[in-house]
């Protein structure tokens, strides 16, 4: 019991001085009628977790909306008042919080309160309920609506206001004791932790006699008598009567006869309710049923529809599914308004400027609607339903952040390109200056756009984007480094292939048993000349460094294709002066160089003494033994020439090469016509040598110089006689003498008729190839003209078939010749 009050309530309501109450005058409106039915108006099925609930869009709602009730949260109260009928309640109600309650007409004395009426009170945010009156005759017998009205009023209520004449005081069925063990019964079914409301007292037509105190105790110790004998959960068997309900009594006097003693009393009993100072404020914490205003209508609609049906009336679990219903519709709301607020940017392609200051606001606002209603409802529940609506939201704004920072990540590589292009345009680049200034400005300008898209509170991670972005940059580099160093390769290549232009015809012309030996010394040589500047010593190993940056593998594959085009190089160098034409012109000077200069690289000219089949054979022999060397790329050692073991798989890969067959520079079947072309040179060759031989053996007969005595004998004598002819005669005889006497003699005679011979073939050559207009290939040209050089382009003549000046003697043909090669 919380405070007894006694008769200085009533002199309190006496002496206290009214306070004038604001004429304000709120509607009304029915709950529950008379046939037990809640109030409500166009109704909605939903399912609340168990069973079928009938929760309505209904007037109850309408009607706190219209008091201005409806937004005010837990900050409102809420009081029943029941009692025997027609014993004042609502002239009591009337009275106290100014509503308009119907009142009894005294004439017809019949039941004026039907079901339970609400209406809200002129004290600050009360509601009152004015419930049907019980032992009525209306109802007679039948106690069904008053009990569950009495449950319905409890269920709901902090103050129950129990209306009672205090001529009843001590009765049991007239004081309401029976419905008052009735509502201890259900109580402890409602609240199984205890939940306290007030008992508010009201003894009417207190006439003073006895004094409150006296009333007051009588009244408690039969509630006490009540509790007692009720049977218990085990968990509230030895609970009091206190643990669940406090106890406030107060007297009124008789309305008709002591009309204002009456009205000062109901003033000052009106304290109770809007004073918070006073020492009996009816309202504490602990009595509301902490049901926001917006959910009430919800909650007691489903408190009346479980009475109805008979069913354990559990409030905390109403309290909870009320919350739960009510958080998701307010949860609802505040998402439809998160949607609404990022529509425009959800479906925006390319990059949305200023994001976050629209996400972060709308998720904001979502979230303060959604506080702002449920935070009243059951904590658990309020939580809970803000974490699902938070997590939807954050699943939104991370779907258009991913979004987002996916259309960044996209921009930025793309940036990323276009700004190393354009570095990698400009004169006197540095490769790793220029990636390394694109990469940075990339990866900044992006962690800056999706930083700046963030919503304070809201996971939205944008660090594995970036770490693809980056591998994606990674990618890009890699590819500007492969093109890089294939450029480098490229002018290597260039340099190491002019180098070879400059050394290998040298090499090539002189060939002997480590002539490929030489060859690939002076390859590597130039390979490593031209790798030189990129060596790194240290330690004594070698590393390279490009100046392309990479990996210690990405350095090695860069140089190991360098070496590969290195190696291509030299491949195409060896293919080039390989081929059977260049190779047959080179047999051919190697042949001349022995057959038509003596050691000392003068030009025979062929005497008869001369052993020209010999010569023939040996230099032809000479030139033959080239044919394998420059055939087949082999060292001195045997081994054949292949590229190094590193660069193998690449060279593997290398279209342009075929690996297996690197050393072979000619086959069998290019070789052999090679040698018949140069044996038939090299037999026109010994042909001219004979024919030469032959015309110098040849004398002019003795007549000739007799006649020439004879028919030049005037001139002779005239060239004599003339000083100056014989001063001319003198000095040639001196010259033709000096000539004979040094030998010289027949060799300028020889070297003028092979000038001529020589000139006559030239000339012959020109016109053949004036009126032969059909064109020839590489190796026909050449080898017509390394026989056309040597005058064999006629068929074969074989020496047996010559006569002593040179001539064909007979149609005999012979195949083989003297010197022929074997
Ligand atoms: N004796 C007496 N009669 C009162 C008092 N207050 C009101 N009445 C009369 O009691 C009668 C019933 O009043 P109501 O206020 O309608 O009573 P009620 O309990 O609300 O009636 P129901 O709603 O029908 O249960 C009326 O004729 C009132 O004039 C009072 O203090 N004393």
């Amino acid at each position: 019991m919380t405070s007894s009050s006694t008769a200085g309530d009533l002199a309190e309501g006496v002496t206290e001085v009214a306070v004038p109450i604001p004429a304000l005058v709120y509607p009304q409106i029915q709950v529950i009628d008379e046939n037990k039915v809640f109030s409500y108006a166009g109704s909605v099925l939903l399912i609340l977790l168990k069973g079928l609930t009938c929760v309505s869009r209904n007037t109850v709602n309408d009607y706190l909306q219209k008091v201005d009730l409806l937004s005010a949260g837990l900050n409102y109260h809420l009081i029943s008042v029941f009692g025997s009928q027609s014993t004042g309640k609502s002239t009591l109600l009337n009275a106290l919080f100014g509503t308009k309650f119907d009142v009894m007409d005294e004439s017809k004395r019949r039941q004026t309160t039907k079901g339970i009426w609400m209406s809200r009170a002129k004290q600050d945010k009360i509601l009152v309920m004015d419930v049907e009156g019980t032992d009525g005759r209306e109802r007679g017998e039948d106690q069904d609506f008053e009990r569950k009205a009495a449950l319905f009023a409890l269920a709901t209520s902090e103050v129950l206001i129990v209306n009672i004449w205090e001529h009843q005081v001590g009765l049991y069925q007239g004081a309401n004791m029976g419905l008052l063990k009735t509502v201890f019964e259900v109580n402890l079914s409602l609240f199984s932790s205890p939940n306290k409301s007030l008992l508010l007292f009201v003894i009417r037509d207190h006439i003073g006699v006895t004094p409150l105190e006296n009333l007051a105790a009588t009244l408690t110790a039969d509630l006490e008598r009540i509790w007692e004998s009720l049977i218990k959960p085990d968990p509230l068997s030895n609970s009091k009567i206190t643990n669940f309900f406090s106890l406030q009594f107060t007297a009124l006097p008789h309305k008709i006869l002591q009309p204002e003693p009456f009205r000062k009393a109901v003033d000052g009993l009106g304290h109770r309710f809007d004073s918070k100072d006073h020492e009996h404020y009816v309202f504490e914490k602990s009595y509301h049923r902490n049901v926001p205003a917006d959910g009430w209508s919800i909650y007691a609609q489903n408190v009346w529809t479980q009475i109805e049906l008979n069913k354990d009336l559990d409030l905390p679990t109403q309290q909870v599914l009320v919350a739960r219903f009510r958080c998701e519709e307010i949860a609802g709301l505040a998402w439809e308004r998160f949607e609404n607020d990022v529509k425009p940017v959800e479906g925006m392609s390319g990059l949305v400027a200023g994001l976050g200051d629209i996400m972060g606001p709308a998720r904001q606002v979502a979230l303060e609607i959604y506080d702002a209603q449920a935070s009243r409802y059951t904590r658990t529940v309020y939580e809970e339903k803000r974490q699902e609506l938070l997590a939807k939201i954050d699943a939104k704004l991370a779907h258009i952040y991913g979004h987002y920072i996916s259309t960044l990540h996209k921009i930025a590589i793309q940036k990323f390109n276009t700004s190393v292009t354009s570095e990698l345009g400009r004169p006197n680049y540095i490769f790793l200056d220029s990636i390394q200034a694109a990469k940075s400005e990339t990866l900044d300008a992006f962690v800056a756009a999706a930083t700046e898209a963030q919503v304070e509170g809201a996971l939205l991670p944008f660090e594995s984007e970036l770490q693809s972005l980056t591998s994606d940059i990674e990618e890009s580099v890699s590819r500007l480094r492969a093109l890089e160093a294939k450029k480098l390769g490229s002018r290597i290549t260039r340099r190491l292939t002019s180098d070879l232009d400059d050394i290998y015809p040298r090499i090539y012309k002189n060939p002997n048993e480590d002539f490929w030996d030489r060859i690939v010394l002076t390859f590597r040589e130039v390979l490593d000349k031209n790798l030189a500047i990129y060596k790194v010593e240290k330690d004594d190993v070698v590393t390279y460094d490009l100046g392309l940056g990479g990996t210690v593998a990405e350095v090695a594959a860069e140089i190991d294709q360098i070496k590969m085009e290195a190696w291509k190089a030299l491949y195409r160098k060896m293919k080039e002066f390989s081929k059977p034409e260049n190779v047959l012109i080179r047999l051919r000077e190697h042949f001349e160089e022995r057959f038509k200069y003596d050691d000392n690289g003068v030009p025979r000219v062929w005497k008869p003494a001369d052993d020209i089949s010999d010569i023939y054979s040996e230099s032809l022999k000479s030139a033959m033994r080239l044919l394998p060397l420059y055939a087949t790329a082999r060292l001195e050692n045997g081994d054949t020439v292949f590229p190094d073991p590193d660069v193998v798989p690449a060279l593997q890969r290398d279209e342009e090469i075929e690996i297996e067959k690197f050393p072979i520079l000619l086959s069998e079947s290019q070789m052999l016509p090679i040698r018949n072309d140069l044996k038939r040179i090299a037999d026109s060759m010994y042909v001219d040598a004979k024919r030469s031989t032959i015309q110098s053996i040849r004398q002019v007969p003795l007549y000739f110089y007799i006649l020439l005595l004879a028919l030049g004998w005037n001139e002779i004598m005239a060239i004599l006689r003339n000083p100056l002819y014989f001063a001319l005669l003198a000095m040639v005889g001196g010259v033709v003498y000096v000539a004979y006497f040094l030998h010289l003699l027949g060799p300028i005679m020889k070297m003028g008729n092979a000038a001529f011979d020589q000139a006559v073939t030239s000339g012959k050559e020109k016109l053949r190839e004036v009126l032969d207009v059909k064109p020839m290939d590489s190796y026909s040209r050449n080898r017509t003209s390394a026989l056309a050089e040597s005058g064999s382009t006629k068929a074969d003549i074989p020496l047996d078939d010559l006569d002593e000046n040179g001539k064909t003697t007979s149609s005999t043909k012979s195949n083989t010749s003297p010197g022929q090669f074997n």
